[in-house]
């Protein structure tokens, strides 16, 4: 596990230095290893620049994520090829790029759960995923299907905005049977996306979801949902509210699915209507830059040095320097809040903002997964005294995230190619103490 950012903090974990917690460290003889688990629908991105007669043309409703059918799917890509339209295929998936993303920057295993086509030949779609994808990312408990995985045309009109249309193959047939219990029971964190729940009737793949939340759920294992489209929730945010209350632990989301969920226009009042379901709130809000919100027991909060920022709720990062507690973990909880612009003010120029959000929650998975490493190999630190679910305070891990962020918009990919520089040149040491 490489631990998030660079730090002189105290509790920076420490590899070489010879002080009491490294050689409690050193006396494992075999590393214990943690790990999280993703669901996700299997799919390869395939991305066109186009115009609005294009998605017109075919049928397609700018900026949303809609599933085409095999007709549509045929002339979408004779057109494209034909007209040499297609800039590039790659692995894609909201999950299958976070679990990437999250093994990039931390070093460490994932385990992606899906489909994957039993016969594969070189240059296929299904080969093509494999190869993009992370070697630290597990595929072993990939679930083999007789057919092709799916493909998400990725149009990307004249404004920058994203239209996705996913033709599905067989990429919701995961069965239920094909989660292993003990495989999210031992995890640090189940990863799934609001698109699972976007199936056919002949399909499995909802029912394989609920079934790992299940699990989750009896082990106290967190679950992270993230929305994925607006739209998806505009077609029934109560059947999603009490989805997220009863098995949520962990919701990301952007600004426009905050207000799909909670009906709050602004992403702070969204983030701290959505603390009353879940205990960390991840709420992108593109060139505003992300709030995170959270809980600390009121003994354990520390305020911030930076200035207190006005906002719907005045002064809200004032205990942003705390690190996030679980609502069920607080004798008296307080609700914390923490805002970062986007880092460096955001790039010059923008390649594509296609996965910037993914790629956020990949750094928080980073940091909750880092405090559980951390807790396995030094149990006794101070930094276990409290109870917490992250390894940084909310401040440090907006401003990781949004980092992590910043190297998705300078790049074609949604996927990281290599983890962040050891040594940030253009920041200032103190970017990462606190
Ligand atoms: N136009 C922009 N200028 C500067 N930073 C941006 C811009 N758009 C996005 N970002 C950065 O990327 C982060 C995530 O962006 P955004 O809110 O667009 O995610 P998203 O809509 O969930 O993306 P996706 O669904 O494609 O993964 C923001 O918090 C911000 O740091
Ligand atoms: O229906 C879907 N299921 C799974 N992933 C999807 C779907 N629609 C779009 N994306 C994925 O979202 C990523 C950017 O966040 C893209 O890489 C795309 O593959």
């Amino acid at each position: 596990m490489k631990f998030p950012g660079r730090r002189r903090h105290k509790h920076y974990f420490p590899v070489e230095a010879k002080d009491p917690l490294s050689n409690q460290f050193q006396q494992h003889t075999k590393l214990q290893n943690n790990y999280i688990v993703g669901i996700d629908q299997i799919v390869v991105d395939i991305e066109a620049k186009v115009d609005n007669n294009f998605l017109a043309q075919f049928g397609l409703k700018r900026a949303m994520s809609q599933v085409i059918d095999d007709e549509t799917t045929h002339a979408l890509y004779e057109h494209l090829k034909n007209n040499k339209m297609v800039d590039y295929e790659f692995a894609g998936g909201t999950i299958g790029n976070t679990m990437h993303n999250y093994s990039v920057l931390a070093d460490d295993r994932s385990v992606l759960l899906g489909v994957m086509s039993e016969n594969i030949k070189i240059g296929s779609y299904a080969y093509r995923f494999l190869s993009n994808t992370s070697s630290r990312v597990d595929l072993e408990y990939l679930q083999p299907v007789d057919g092709p995985i799916g493909r998400c045309f990725t149009l990307i009109d004249g404004s920058g905005e994203r239209t996705f249309a996913i033709s599905p193959g067989l990429m919701n047939r995961l069965r239920p049977e094909s989660i292993s219990e003990q495989l999210i029971t031992e995890s640090s964190a189940l990863v799934i996306s609001a698109y699972l729940m976007r199936t056919e009737a002949c399909d499995t793949m909802t029912q394989a979801t609920l079934k790992a939340v299940e699990y989750a759920n009896a082990a106290n294992v967190p679950v992270v949902l993230t929305l994925g489209t607006k739209f998806l929730i505009e077609q029934d945010p109560t059947w999603w509210q009490e989805f997220v209350k009863n098995h949520v632990d962990i919701l990301a989301m952007n600004e426009e699915e905050g207000l799909a969920i909670t009906g709050f226009e602004d992403p702070l009042l969204a983030t701290e209507k959505a603390l009353d379901w879940v205990d960390l709130v991840i709420c992108t809000a593109g060139e505003k830059g992300m709030f995170l919100g959270g809980y600390i027991d009121d003994k354990w909060k520390r305020d911030t040095t930076h200035m207190l920022m006005p906002g719907a709720i005045p002064d809200f990062n004032r205990y942003e320097y705390s690190r996030g507690m679980r609502f069920q973990d607080c004798e008296k909880p307080v609700k914390i809040y923490s805002h970062t612009a986007p880092y460096m003010g955001g790039p010059d120029s923008i390649k594509n903002t296609n996965g910037a959000g993914d790629a956020a929650l990949a750094a928080v998975l980073h940091d909750l997964s880092a405090n559980v490493y951390h807790h396995i190999h030094v149990p006794n630190s101070s930094k276990h005294k409290l109870n917490a679910l992250t390894y940084s305070s909310l401040s440090q891990i907006s401003k990781y995230a949004n980092r992590v962020s910043y190297e998705v918009l300078v790049q074609h990919s949604p996927r990281l190619t290599k983890g962040l520089p050891e040594r940030e040149d253009s920041l200032q040491q103190a970017y990462w103490d606190q």
